[in-house]
C-alpha cells in the first residue's frame, strides 16, 4: 500500500473483503466505478455531521432512534407510492415513541441504498440447479436463471439512480407538508385505520392534535412541527460502490461517504483486520456495526478503537441483534465493559436478524412476539445497567404484507405465502410496525417510572 493509497478511502483495498460478489467483467466494473467517481453526491457531508450530532444525543441519552426499512430495497419498487407508505409507517412509530418518551427520535430510514444483502452461502440450489446467490439488486436478479444471478457491475449505476430518485421523494415528502405532526391522522388514514392498532393510534393522534393546541395557544409557530429531519442508510457492503461514492469535504478536507448520511458494517464483515472495518474507518460519516451474539466484549472495545479512536459520541453505534435467546445472556457484559472503557455508544436493538427461522412451507419468517422478547430483554438489560436504550433497528414496510408471524392483525404460519414480497428477510407490516412501536414505548415509560421510583426512594 503507497502512502497516498493509506490515507485515502482506498486503502481496504488491500485487505481481506468478506461477501463480495464476483464480477465477471472487471473492464464493465471499471467503467461503472468510474463514472461514479465523478457522479454528483446524494448526501452532503454537513448532512452527515447534522446526523452525527443527532445520535450523540442518543449516545447521551437524550434522543431516541428509530431506524427502519426493506431488508432489501429492489429497483422496481422505487415509486412514490411505496416510499410515502414507508415513510409513513416510520411518522407513524416515531410520534408513538416520541409521545411515550418525551424523547426527540431521530429518524433513519433503511432507504436509498439498501441493495445489497451478504448471504450465508453463496450458491442457492433448486430441484438440482445451483446458481450464485442473489445479493440484492446492487449485483444480480432474484429471478433463478444464470443470466440474471450473474453479477452485472451495471446494476451499480442503478443503485446510485435508484438512490438519487429515493433521496428525491423522501426530501419531497420530509420537508413539503406530508410530514407535518399535524397531518398526525393523515397517516393513518387507510388499512390500518379500522384495526385495533389503528385504533390505538387514532386515540393517540387526538392526544398529541390537543397538545398542539396547547402549544399554538401558548405561542407556538406552526412552522416549528412542519418538516421533520429524515435520513438514510445502508449496509456498506460493496465496498467499490461504497469507495466510488466517497468524497474529500471541501470544508474540512475530511472524506465522507456520500452514498447514504449513516452507513453500517453487517454482522459478517466485521472482522477486525478486514476491509469494510478499514473502508468505515476512513470516512466521517456516523458509522455503526452490528454484532451478533458470537461478539466479545474485547472484539467490541476492539472496533471502538478503530472506529472511534477519538470517543466522539454519535460517531459509533452499535446494533445489536443477539436473538431473543441470547440478549439477556450476552449484552449486559457488553455494554458494562464498553461503558467501563469511558467510550460513549449509541445503543440500537436490531431485534430481527437473530430471531429468523424457516416455517414448514420454506418462507423465512420471524415470530412477533420473539421481535418483541428481544427488545423487552434489550430494555431490561439497559434498566438493570443504568445505561441508556438507545433505539430500535427494523426490517419493516409500509405494505400489508404477511412475511413476519403473529403481532397486531394476526398473520399464521400458514398466512405467509398469501403476501410474502420480501427479495430477502421478512419484514414487518404496518400493524406489526406500529405494535411494535406501541409495545416499546410502554416498556421504556416502565423503565422510566422505576428510574423515578429509585430517585423517590434515594431522596426520602
Ligand atoms: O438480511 C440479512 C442477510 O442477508 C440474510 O439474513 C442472510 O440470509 P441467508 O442466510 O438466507 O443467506
Ligand atoms: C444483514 C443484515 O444484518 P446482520 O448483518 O445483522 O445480519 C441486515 O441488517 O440487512
Amino acid at each position: 500500500m503507497d502512502a497516498t493509497q493509506a490515507a485515502s478511502p482506498h486503502s481496504w483495498r488491500s485487505l481481506p473483503a468478506a461477501q463480495q460478489p464476483v464480477w465477471p467483467d472487471e473492464r464493465a466494473l471499471a467503467t461503472v466505478l468510474d463514472d461514479l467517481a465523478t457522479a454528483p453526491p446524494l448526501v452532503f457531508a454537513g448532512e452527515c455531521d447534522q446526523l452525527r450530532s443527532r445520535l450523540a444525543a442518543v449516545a447521551r441519552g437524550e434522543a431516541f432512534l428509530l431506524q427502519g426499512g426493506d431488508c432489501a430495497e429492489t429497483f422496481d419498487a422505487v415509486s412514490a407510492d411505496q416510499v410515502r407508505d414507508k415513510l409513513k409507517t416510520l411518522l407513524q412509530m416515531a410520534a408513538v415513541l416520541t409521545y411515550a418518551t418525551s424523547l426527540p427520535v431521530v429518524k433513519v430510514g433503511r432507504i436509498a441504498g439498501q441493495y445489497s444483502k451478504p448471504r450465508s452461502g453463496s450458491t442457492e440450489q433448486r430441484d438440482g440447479v445451483e446458481l450464485p446467490v442473489y445479493r440484492g439488486d446492487a449485483v444480480n436478479g432474484l429471478d433463478f436463471t444464470p443470466q440474471s444471478r450473474t453479477p452485472d457491475p451495471e446494476r451499480l449505476r442503478r443503485m446510485y439512480h435508484a438512490s438519487a430518485a429515493t433521496l428525491n421523494i423522501v426530501r419531497a415528502f420530509t420537508t413539503g407538508g406530508y410530514a407535518d405532526l399535524r397531518q398526525v391522522h393523515t397517516w393513518n388514514q387507510d388499512f390500518v385505520a379500522s384495526s385495533p392498532i389503528g385504533e390505538r393510534y387514532e386515540r393517540l393522534a387526538d392526544e398529541i392534535d390537543r397538545a398542539l393546541a396547547f402549544l399554538r395557544a401558548c405561542g407556538a409557530q406552526p412552522g416549528e412541527f412542519g418538516s421533520t429531519e429524515f435520513y438514510s442508510s445502508h449496509e456498506a457492503l460493496i465496498l467499490d460502490y461504497e469507495a466510488a461514492l466517497t468524497r474529500r469535504d471541501s470544508r474540512t478536507g475530511d472524506w465522507y461517504d456520500v452514498s447514504g448520511h449513516m452507513v453500517w458494517i453487517g454482522e459478517r464483515t466485521r472482522q477486525l483486520d478486514g476491509a469494510h472495518v478499514e473502508f468505515a474507518s476512513r470516512v466521517r460519516n456516523p458509522v455503526a456495526v452490528k454484532l451478533g451474539p458470537s461478539v466479545t466484549a474485547d472484539e467490541a472495545l476492539a472496533l471502538i478503537d478503530r472506529l472511534d479512536p477519538d470517543r466522539e459520541p454519535g460517531r459509533l453505534s452499535f446494533i445489536t441483534r443477539m436473538g431473543a435467546g441470547r440478549i439477556r445472556d450476552v449484552l449486559p457484559g457488553l455494554v458494562e465493559k464498553v461503558t467501563a472503557s469511558g467510550a460513549r455508544i449509541a445503543w440500537i436493538c436490531d431485534p430481527m436478524h437473530g430471531n429468523t427461522f424457516t416455517a414448514p412451507s420454506g418462507h423465512k419468517t420471524r415470530r412477533f412476539d420473539d421481535v418483541l422478547d428481544e427488545v423487552r430483554g434489550f430494555f431490561e438489560v439497559h434498566r438493570e445497567l443504568g445505561t441508556h436504550p438507545g433505539g430500535l433497528h427494523v426490517e419493516l414496510t409500509g405494505e400489508d404484507v404477511t412475511e413476519c408471524v403473529g403481532g397486531g392483525a394476526e398473520v399464521r404460519l400458514d398466512d405467509l405465502a398469501h403476501r410474502y414480497e420480501s427479495a430477502c428477510d421478512p419484514r414487518l407490516n404496518r400493524y406489526q410496525s406500529l405494535d411494535l412501536a406501541f409495545q416499546a414505548a410502554e416498556l421504556y415509560q416502565e423503565r422510566t417510572v422505576a428510574r423515578g421510583a429509585v430517585r423517590t426512594a434515594a431522596g426520602a
